[in-house]
C-alpha cells in the first residue's frame, strides 16, 4: 500500500492523516468526507519554490486554483507564497474573500465575459491571460473606460502535444485555448496589445496539458517559444519579460505512475530557459508556473462508507459506497484510476478484488474497477487517495446529491473548511410552478 505524506496506520490499525485518526474524522463529520494533509500541500509549495530560489530566478509559483479552490485553501495558499491562477468570476470572488493579495492573483479563461473582465479590473486583478481576439477588444475598451493598467500575457498554443489523456491535453495546435503559433494569430495579438496605453504587455503564456510525467514536453514548448521570442524580439520589438509555462506536473495516483519531483520539474525548466535565452543573446525571463494537480492532488484522501455489494459469480464483486461521480467524475470521464484501502482496518490482509460503485443512477457510475480488499462488511470505511485536485472542483449534484464536506489535517487536529451541502441549500434556488397554487 502507498501512503502519501503524513499518511500512516496507526496503532488501532486505522488510517491517519495529518496525526489525525481517519475515525475520529468520520465520527464527527459522516461520509464521504474530503480530508486535506496540509502539510502535504505545504511540502508541494516548498519544492516548487525551492529549485527557483537555488537558481536565483525571478519566479512565480501560481496554485491553480481550478484544482481545488475555497477560502481556506486560497489563504493557505498565501500563506506559502504562492501567486493565484483563477479562471472565473467564482474562483476571483474566492480569492478577494480569503484576503489573497489581488495583485498576484492571474485570470485565464477562453470565454471571459464582459462582467468577469469588469469585476477583474474592479478587483485590481494583477494579470490578465489573455486567450483570443473577442477577450483584447473588450479588454481593451474596459481599460481605456477604466483607466486601469493590468499586466497581461498572451495566451499561446505551442502546437505541443502532452502524452496525456485527449482532453486533458491542451497545448496542440487544434485546441480551445489561446493563440496560435504558426499562423501569425500571436503576432496580431502582440501588435494589437504592445504600444497599448493601458494593457502592460508582460509576457508569453503557454500550457501544454495535464498529469505529465517527464520534462520533454516543457523543454519542447520553451524552445518552441524561443524560435518565436528571437523573431518578435526583431520584427516586433517584443522580448518578453515573463514566460509563463503554465501547470501539467503529474502526480502518483496508481502503481506505475512515475512522476518527478516539484523541483526536478522546476529546475528543467529553469535550464531549458537558461540554455535558449544564452544560445539567442535574450535576457533571461522571469519564469511562471501554474501547479494544480500537483499542489493539492495526493494530499487529498475521500472516506466514504461501504453500503450494498454485489456478487455476479465469476464476473465481479461490487461494492457501492455512499458518494461516487457526485464527488469524483475523473474516473467517468477519463478513465481515471485510483488506489484505496479500508481505513478502519487498513491492516488487514486483501482476499479479493472488488469493483468500487458509486450511488448515481449512472453504470459509469464507478470509482475504482479492481481494488483488493480484505472481505468487507457494511459500514467499512473506505479511504480513496489523491482526490485532492479535480474532485471537490469537479463535484455536483446529479440526482440531487449534496457535496460533501471538506477538512483540513495536520499536527493532530482537524479543521472543517467546507460545510457539508444540505438539502435546503439544494432546493435554495428552485422556484415553484407559476400555476401551482397547491404548493
Ligand atoms: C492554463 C492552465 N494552467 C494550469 C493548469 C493546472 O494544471 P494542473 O492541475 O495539471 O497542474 C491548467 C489545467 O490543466 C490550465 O489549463
Ligand atoms: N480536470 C482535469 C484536468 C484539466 C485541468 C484544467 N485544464 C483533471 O481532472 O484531470
Amino acid at each position: 500500500m502507498y501512503l502519501h505524506g503524513t499518511s500512516q496506520i496507526n496503532s488501532k490499525g486505522h488510517l491517519e492523516i495529518g496525526g489525525v485518526d481517519t475515525m475520529d474524522i468520520t465520527k464527527e463529520y459522516g461520509t464521504p468526507v474530503f480530508v486535506y494533509d496540509v502539510e502535504l500541500i505545504r511540502r508541494r509549495a516548498r519544492g516548487f519554490k525551492k529549485a527557483f530560489e537555488t537558481e536565483g530566478m525571478q519566479y512565480q509559483v501560481a496554485y491553480a486554483s481550478k484544482a481545488f479552490s475555497c477560502i481556506a485553501m486560497v489563504q493557505l495558499a498565501d500563506e506559502l507564497g504562492l501567486s493565484l491562477d483563477v479562471v472565473s468570476g467564482g474562483e476571483m470572488l474566492t480569492a478577494k474573500r480569503a484576503g489573497f493579495p489581488m495583485e498576484r492573483v492571474h485570470l485565464h479563461g477562453n470565454n471571459k465575459s464582459l462582467e468577469e473582465i469588469q469585476m477583474a479590473l474592479d478587483l485590481d486583478v494583477g494579470c490578465f491571460v489573455v486567450d483570443n481576439f473577442h477577450e483584447l477588444d473588450m479588454l481593451k475598451e474596459q481599460t481605456e473606460k477604466t483607466k486601469k493598467s493590468p499586466h497581461v500575457l498572451i495566451r499561446t498554443t505551442p502546437g505541443i502535444e502532452a502524452h496525456t489523456h485527449e482532453y486533458i491535453s491542451t497545448g496542440q495546435e487544434d485546441s480551445k485555448f489561446g493563440f496560435d503559433l504558426t499562423s501569425g494569430q500571436a503576432d496580431e495579438a502582440i501588435k494589437r496589445l504592445k504600444d497599448h496605453p493601458y494593457l502592460q504587455l508582460k509576457g508569453i503564456h503557454c500550457h501544454i496539458g495535464s498529469q505529465i510525467f517527464d520534462t520533454n514536453g516543457f523543454s519542447m514548448a520553451i524552445e518552441k517559444l524561443f524560435s518565436q521570442i528571437i523573431r518578435w524580439k526583431e520584427e516586433l520589438d517584443f522580448e518578453p519579460e515573463v514566460l509563463n509555462a503554465g501547470g501539467g506536473f503529474g502526480i502518483r495516483y496508481v502503481e506505475g505512475d512515475e512522476p518527478l519531483l516539484p523541483e526536478e520539474y522546476v529546475t528543467s525548466l529553469i535550464h531549458t530557459v537558461k540554455e535558449q535565452s544564452a544560445m539567442h543573446g535574450l535576457k533571461i525571463p522571469e519564469i511562471w508556473i501554474e501547479p494544480g494537480r500537483a499542489m493539492t492532488g495526493d494530499a487529498g484522501t475521500t472516506l466514504y462508507k461501504i453500503g450494498s455489494q454485489k456478487n455476479i459469480p465469476g464476473v465481479r464483486r461490487y461494492a457501492a459506497v455512499d458518494g461516487g461521480m457526485t464527488d469524483n467524475i475523473r474516473p467517468a470521464l477519463y478513465h481515471a484510476e485510483y488506489e484505496g484501502v479500508l481505513a478502519n482496518r487498513a491492516n488487514d490482509k486483501a482476499e479479493d478484488t472488488f469493483a468500487i460503485a458509486g450511488k448515481c443512477c449512472e453504470s459509469g457510475d464507478m470509482l475504482i474497477w479492481d481494488l483488493p480488499l480484505p472481505e468487507i462488511a457494511e459500514d467499512d470505511v473506505l479511504a480513496v487517495f489523491c482526490t485532492g485536485a479535480y474532485g471537490y472542483a469537479m463535484a455536483n449534484n446529479y440526482n440531487r446529491f449534496s457535496r460533501p464536506p471538506v477538512v483540513f489535517a495536520e499536527n493532530g487536529s482537524v479543521q472543517l473548511v467546507i460545510k457539508k451541502e444540505s438539502y435546503e441549500d439544494l432546493l435554495r434556488n428552485d422556484l415553484p410552478l407559476r400555476s401551482a397554487e397547491r404548493v
